[in-house]
């Protein structure tokens, strides 16, 4: 699905001092009691004291409480028990169900995101906002792996800069298994949204996190506690069976995954204290400068390909309606150069008048070519006329 925003070039505008002036999205993920909430609150608190406001939305519909306001909440619109009810669903597809019918008001969000971000003429003074904070639900995969979520990453990516902070829950990563686990679901989320991505490894303050960028820069100490956990048997199995399967498993998989954390960034942090927000606020900088050099062209890049595909299609579609009438213009002159001989008694074309009238059979056909091109492009821009005023009236409305 095409969900590229009318404003998609928008993300490339630059304002008067060269920077692109434009806020950094930043969507916080991670499993379920990871502390994204509490980190959300964090990181909107720095951010108000910095005098930044920053603005938020929230997309988990099945949060019951919520320590921050969000300027958009999917649970002002969509009632998560109501669905359960009505579509006589669990909890996942409870949640699914409501971001699939958020997902219908992305534009909206969107809308309301773009009026945000630029100046307003009533009030000039107002400050640009930075960043726009997203939570999402502790169920990872009712969000990056459903068709509403690649909607939202999809549209806010074409619009900003977009990072993702994937929240880890520090103390229940500290064995090779469950580090390993974390990171392999890290790299999926970035290899199915596309997108920068910084681990933060969250409460730091009841386990000290030395470990971590240990075992992701040196394979050799992450071989080193893998043994050690072997040999104390955590990984299970008969005579050793089980344990050497996982200890050779987890082996490769970091081998593997040293590629992927090399695109990373790690941030330690404390949600509940407050320590290593400045460094994640550093990192999100760097993410969003890194989007606009690398992530940015590859989005400019498949919208072209996409608009280069439909203007193959539509020459296509050209090229057949042109051999459908040039064969029926014959049947039909045919047919009616017959009945006109018939019915009007006229005399039948002589061969000079017969080659006469290819020609003009030839120039009309390119006329119309002219036309039907013609025509296509007022169409392309009645269409992007259309989608302008569109925003034009969310922008209003919102
Ligand atoms: N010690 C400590 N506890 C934390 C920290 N951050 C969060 N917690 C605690 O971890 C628990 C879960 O935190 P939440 O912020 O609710 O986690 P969540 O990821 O939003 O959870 P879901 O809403 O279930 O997805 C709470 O008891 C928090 O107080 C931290 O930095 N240090």
């Amino acid at each position: 699905m095409d969900t590229t925003p009318a404003s998609a070039s928008a993300s490339t505008a630059a304002s008067p001092d060269g920077q692109t002036g434009q806020p950094t999205v930043v969507v916080c993920m991670g499993m379920a009691g990871a502390g994204k909430t509490t980190f959300m609150q964090r990181i909107a608190s720095h951010q108000f004291g910095k005098k930044e406001t920053p603005y938020i939305i929230n997309l988990d519909p099945a949060v019951t409480y919520s320590p921050f306001q969000s300027n958009i909440d999917i649970r002002d619109s969509v009632n998560y028990k109501k669905v359960m009810e009505e579509y006589n669903l669990g909890p996942n597809g409870g949640i699914m169900t409501s971001l699939n019918l958020f997902a219908t008001k992305v534009d909206q969000v969107l809308g309301l995101l773009e009026k945000r971000a630029a100046p307003d003429p009533e009030d000039p003074s107002r400050k640009p906002m930075k960043h726009v904070l997203v939570d999402t639900p502790g169920q990872i995969e009712a969000f990056v792996w459903s068709a509403s979520g690649t909607i939202f990453l999809d549209s806010l990516a074409s619009s900003f800069p977009t990072v993702i902070a994937y929240v880890v829950d520090t103390p229940r990563a500290n064995s090779t298994s469950t580090f390993m686990s974390n990171m392999l679901y890290a790299c999926s989320i970035l290899y199915k949204t596309k997108l920068p991505m910084i681990i933060v490894f969250n409460k730091t303050d009841v386990q000290d996190p030395s470990f971590v960028k240990e075992w992701m820069t040196d394979f050799d100490a992450f071989q080193a506690a893998l043994d050690k956990e072997q040999s104390n048997n955590a990984f299970g199995g008969q005579d050793g069976v089980g344990s050497g399967y996982m200890g050779s498993l987890i082996n490769s998989m970091s081998l593997m995954l040293e590629e992927f954390y090399s695109h990373l960034s790690v941030v330690n942090v404390s949600a509940l204290e407050g320590s290593g927000i400045d460094d994640f606020f550093e990192a999100v900088k760097e993410k969003a400068d890194e989007f606009r050099r690398d992530y940015q062209p590859e989005l400019d890049r498949r919208r072209e390909a996409r608009e280069a595909d439909k203007k193959k299609q539509r020459e296509k579609e050209l090229d057949k309606m042109m051999s459908g009438m040039s064969m029926g213009g014959t049947a039909s002159k045919t047919a009616v150069g017959d009945i006109d001989v018939e019915e009007n008694d006229m005399e039948p074309l002589s061969p000079d008048e017969d080659s006469d009238d290819e020609l003009d059979d030839e120039q009309d056909r390119e006329g119309l070519q002219a036309r039907y091109e013609a025509s296509m492009l007022h169409q392309e821009d009645s269409v992007s006329a259309d989608a302008s005023f569109a925003k034009y009236l969310h922008t209003q409305q919102g």
